[in-house]
């Protein structure tokens, strides 16, 4: 809200639109029981929030992790409704999830756990009404379960036809080719721009990444093929450093078989966590969780550019030392906005019945997001401002056109 608030007061935001969007539409909270491996039956919270579908309908992740609550769920369906409009997609931003840690259960309680979230949100999504996708510990196969039991509820004869009320399903179930890597892409797609901006040659620089799940390694991955070097990366279970550079591939493959951690990876030395931003690169990717660049590690940062692929990694208070200091910083709805493109593109393909080749998604994508963040710079050039105030004016002004045009209903 003090991102939105400082927007709104730079472009003067009409006071109408502002109080509409200063809160949320719908809040969903949702208490359901399953039936553990052991026969014990457990009840779980789940959340979906539904900020603003003033340019469609509602979209955004679905998080299974111990943070998640209705306020976690609120600041992300935020973002969401900014980001989508930013890169001028047909949606509107939403966000959810489950209180879990996915760790400590087996896959058959994940899907029973999925399915009666599925369940109890019932008519709030659809494939016009609230989209679901992956995000933090939700991947493909959990939006299969989604899409199953959600066409379940309907008529036999129907339920194909509802395979889009989710997003980032496997390619055989209606997925895009693609939409695994497209957060990761669009990152180094921003990447790209800012150095061609600055004249700056990537090939070489030394870059280091926090999250080493979806995101964190698919910006890695792409970032290696510039010939760039990953020096450290930090997860939950510590930060491993190598200033030689870390092979992305052979760290993904240490953490498929390590239950999806970092920890134990040989060709690096273990550090402190608490070092990890200040280490000597040009590039820091925060891909992990929110509020990790903050007043207290700001000042000690080294690179010259952070690209937000989390949500909301830098705080309001870290981006002022940040800014202060001259390091650039890619906002998190324009840098990360490549998943919900991708998103977009596999909800098409299903309404259209289409399959679309993986390289007219990549290209489809980084044009979206090379315009989006042409549109970033010039509206801060044009108000005098950062580049996260440029991109919120950018997004707000898209849906403050709206309003004006259709009027508010009596
Ligand atoms: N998936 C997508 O398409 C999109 C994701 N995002 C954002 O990107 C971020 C990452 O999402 P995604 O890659 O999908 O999630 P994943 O679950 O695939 O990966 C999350 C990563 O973050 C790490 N992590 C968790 N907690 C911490 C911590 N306290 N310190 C350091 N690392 C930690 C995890 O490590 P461990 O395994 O040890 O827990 C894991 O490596 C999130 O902020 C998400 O909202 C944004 C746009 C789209
Ligand atoms: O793919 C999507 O619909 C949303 C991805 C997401 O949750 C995000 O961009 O934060």
């Amino acid at each position: 809200m003090r991102q939105f608030n400082h927007a709104a007061d730079i472009m003067r935001l009409d006071k109408g639109i502002r109080k509409i969007l200063a809160s949320t539409n719908s809040e969903i909270s949702v208490h359901f029981p399953v039936k553990m491996d052991d026969g014990r039956i457990e009840v779980f919270n789940g959340y979906r929030v539904q900020h603003n579908n003033s340019l469609g309908p509602y979209k955004g992740g679905l998080r299974f992790h111990p943070t998640v609550d209705i306020n976690a769920a609120r600041a992300l369906a935020i973002w969401m409704t900014w980001k989508s409009s930013l890169v001028g997609l047909p949606y509107g931003g939403g966000k959810g999830g489950v209180s879990i840690d996915p760790k400590l259960y087996s896959i058959g309680e994940l899907e029973r756990i999925t399915r009666r979230f599925t369940y109890s949100l019932g008519e709030n999504i659809g494939p016009d009404v609230d989209i679901p996708a992956p995000d933090v510990n939700t991947n493909p196969q959990i939006m299969a379960w989604i899409a199953d039991t959600f066409a379940s509820t309907k008529s036999p004869s129907t339920r194909m036809l509802n395979l889009h009320v989710v997003t980032g399903k496997p390619v055989g179930s209606g997925g895009l080719n693609g939409r695994d890597r497209a957060t990761g892409y669009g990152v180094v797609a921003s990447i790209k721009s800012w150095a061609k901006l600055k004249g700056i040659e990537l090939a070489g620089k030394k870059y280091i990444v926090q999250g080493f799940g979806n995101v964190g390694f698919w910006a890695s991955h792409f970032m290696e093929e510039l010939g760039a070097k990953l020096v450290a990366v930090q997860d939950a279970s510590g930060t491993i450093f190598n200033e030689e550079g870390i092979d992305t591939e052979k760290l993904h493959n240490h953490v498929g078989n390590n239950s999806g951690l970092i920890s134990g990876y040989d060709d690096a030395d273990k550090m402190d966590n608490d070092k990890f931003f200040s280490l000597d690169c040009d590039i820091i990717i925060p891909a992990a969780l929110g509020n990790q660049i903050t007043e207290a590690n700001a000042h000690l940062i080294k690179a010259k550019l952070i690209a937000e692929g989390a949500n909301g990694p830098t705080d309001v208070d870290g981006e002022k030392i940040l800014l202060s200091r001259g390091i650039d910083v890619i906002p998190d709805i324009l840098c990360n906005a490549g998943g919900v493109t991708g998103s977009y593109y596999e909800w098409l393909q299903n309404k259209r019945s289409e399959n679309y080749h993986i390289d007219t998604v990549l290209k489809m994508i980084s044009e979206k997001l090379n315009e989006a963040f042409e549109r970033t710079v010039n509206t801060a050039k044009k108000y005098d401002t950062d580049w996260r105030t440029g991109a919120y004016i950018a997004a707000l002004e898209r849906i403050q056109q709206t309003y004006m045009e259709r009027g508010v209903f009596p």
